[in-house]
């Protein structure tokens, strides 16, 4: 149960306190947002309202923290991180628990989400201590003009103080492929959970609290992102942000000052289905990506542009596996659960009704009881129609049919998303040309678009993000490099 147990020093009362320098603190606002049950529409939980004063002492406490962290061998990191990862997964039933009631999340996926990040956890140490022992050593002698006089030793430094925001759909799995990179690197982290989502993120920073990490290490402030958000992102004592969510990303990107931004923002995935794809295979990825965790992922399946020829065989098969989609409440492990926010709903179902008003063909009934909306294909979607480019984040998928692979390669080229792609044929040659012409951070072929392998890299081109995460990516992404140079009084070369 959320704040029982080993975590009852989250709770003041009923609502959840912030965290600072290794204490659960209540605020001083006396205020608090609440969290409504997105299945049952009730409030669930509450979170602080922290102030900017409280945002002042967190960024203070992670500066403090920092510098002494740094100072911490690699190998001492690492350890830490292997034992918050031990902790998680003990404590995962009451994280998932949380994340079953605050977002929806079906208890079988809730859980993956936990042992998922536990594991990221373990790879980041592993990682970790490899990429970040080994330096550069130069010699200047290569360079025109110069003799070997000089010797360059250039290594991997933290950047200081890490701003860490997460989105809802994986609040603790996009929380700690943040922290686990930031920790192993040597800084700290201030984290400011999404609020739909924080409790579970909270239950996980008091996992670091029983990990034993030093105080101050790891800070997380609450409130609404568009209250204190704003004073976070551009607070001068942050060293370096990673972003993951929607829009928001784009402006905190304009606002931020010079320091190193990792933004993963959403997607338009289009999956392209050639007249030679194994047709079962491809309908099986469309589903699977298009309307696991309803949709709700920057990675799914947003679009479908099939060759003509094959597209009412590739719908018939769809449309099968939709019926044995089971819809209903996450707490029963319904493969369709309830959108995250009434606001979500009504975006879906405008999207939805926009598309059939201009011609689209739904091969299911409309169906929507609170924010529970029953999968439906949209078929013959053409692009005038605001479904063949914007993102719904819901159970909802489009169908374009394409008489040529050209058309389908132009329709993702042409939206300001570009995360991830698919492309689904027997002929390998064709499927490499088509994987380049697509311009998207990631292409899979003859797979539905997906983030993990965690350590493989991640990143969107355009407007879906800046930088690349991955577990590999994260660790080289949140150092700097320093260099030492050695000045000998003359050359020096060693001899066989
Ligand atoms: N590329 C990727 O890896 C992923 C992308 N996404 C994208 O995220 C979107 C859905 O997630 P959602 O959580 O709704 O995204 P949002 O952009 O609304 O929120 C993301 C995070 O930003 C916070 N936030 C809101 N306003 C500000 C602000 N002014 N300054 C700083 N932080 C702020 C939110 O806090 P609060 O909740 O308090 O508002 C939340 O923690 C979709 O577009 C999806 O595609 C999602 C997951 C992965
Ligand atoms: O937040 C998201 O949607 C993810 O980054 C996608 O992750 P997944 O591909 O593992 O679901």
């Amino acid at each position: 149960m959320a704040g029982q147990g080993v975590f009852k020093d989250l709770l003041d009362g009923d609502v959840f306190k912030y965290y600072v320098d290794g204490a659960w603190t209540p605020t001083t606002s006396g205020k608090s947002v609440g969290i409504v049950n997105p299945s049952t529409l009730k409030p669930l939980f509450k979170i602080s309202a922290c102030t900017q004063d409280e945002v002042n002492k967190c960024v203070d406490s992670c500066k403090a923290a920092q510098k002494l962290w740094a100072k911490v061998p690699l190998w001492k990191r690492a350890e830490h991180l292997h034992k918050l990862a031990a902790i998680m997964k003990d404590q995962k039933i009451t994280i998932a628990d949380c994340l079953v009631k605050e977002v929806a999340k079906c208890m079988k996926d809730a859980m993956v989400e936990v042992v998922r990040s536990g594991d990221l956890i373990d790879y980041t140490a592993e990682e970790g201590i490899r990429i970040l022992s080994e330096g550069k050593f130069l010699t200047s002698d290569p360079f025109p003009g110069n003799e070997r006089n000089k010797y360059c030793l250039a290594s991997k430094i933290p950047l200081g103080v890490v701003l860490a925001i997460p989105p809802f759909n994986y609040p603790v799995n996009l929380a700690v492929s943040k922290i686990g990179p930031a920790l192993i690197a040597g800084n700290s982290v201030l984290l400011k959970p999404p609020t739909q989502g924080a409790v579970a993120t909270l239950h996980m920073v008091h996992c670091i609290h029983m990990a034993g990490f030093p105080k101050g290490l790891v800070n997380a402030i609450t409130g609404k992102g568009s209250e204190i958000g704003d004073y976070t992102t551009t607070h001068p004592g942050i060293n370096c942000i990673s972003f993951t969510g929607g829009d928001t990303g784009i402006a905190i990107s304009k606002k931020a000052g010079m320091i190193p931004l990792q933004m993963e923002l959403g997607g338009k995935d289009t999956c392209l289905v050639l007249e030679d794809a194994d047709l079962e295979l491809a309908a099986t990825h469309v589903v699977k990506g298009g309307y696991s965790y309803s949709g709700q992922r920057c990675t799914a399946v947003k679009v479908v542009c099939v060759m003509e020829s094959v597209a009412d065989e590739l719908v018939k098969k769809i449309n099968e596996k939709i019926k044995k989609l089971t819809v209903g409440m996450p707490e029963k492990d319904c493969d369709i659960t309830p959108v995250i926010s009434e606001t979500s709903a009504n975006f879906i179902q405008g999207l939805v009704e926009d598309a059939k008003e201009k011609g689209a063909k739904l091969h299911q009934e409309w169906k929507r009881e609170g924010n529970l909306i029953w999968p439906v294909l949209i078929d013959k979607v053409l692009p005038d129609m605001r479904i063949a480019w914007e993102e719904p984040f819901g159970p909802v998928l489009p169908i374009m049919r394409i008489k040529s692979v050209e058309e389908g390669i132009h329709h993702c080229n042409a939206n300001n998303f570009a995360l991830q792609g698919c492309v689904f044929t027997k002929n390998i040659d064709k499927a490499i040309m088509i994987s380049d012409a697509m311009e998207s951070g990631t292409i899979q072929i003859n797979a539905a678009p997906a983030r993990g392998p965690d350590h493989f890299p991640f990143q969107g081109l355009r407007d879906s993000g800046i930088g690349s995460q991955g577990i590999i990516n994260s660790i080289n992404m949140m150092c700097k490099t320093k260099s030492i140079v050695i000045n000998l009084p003359g050359p020096s070369y060693s001899m066989g």
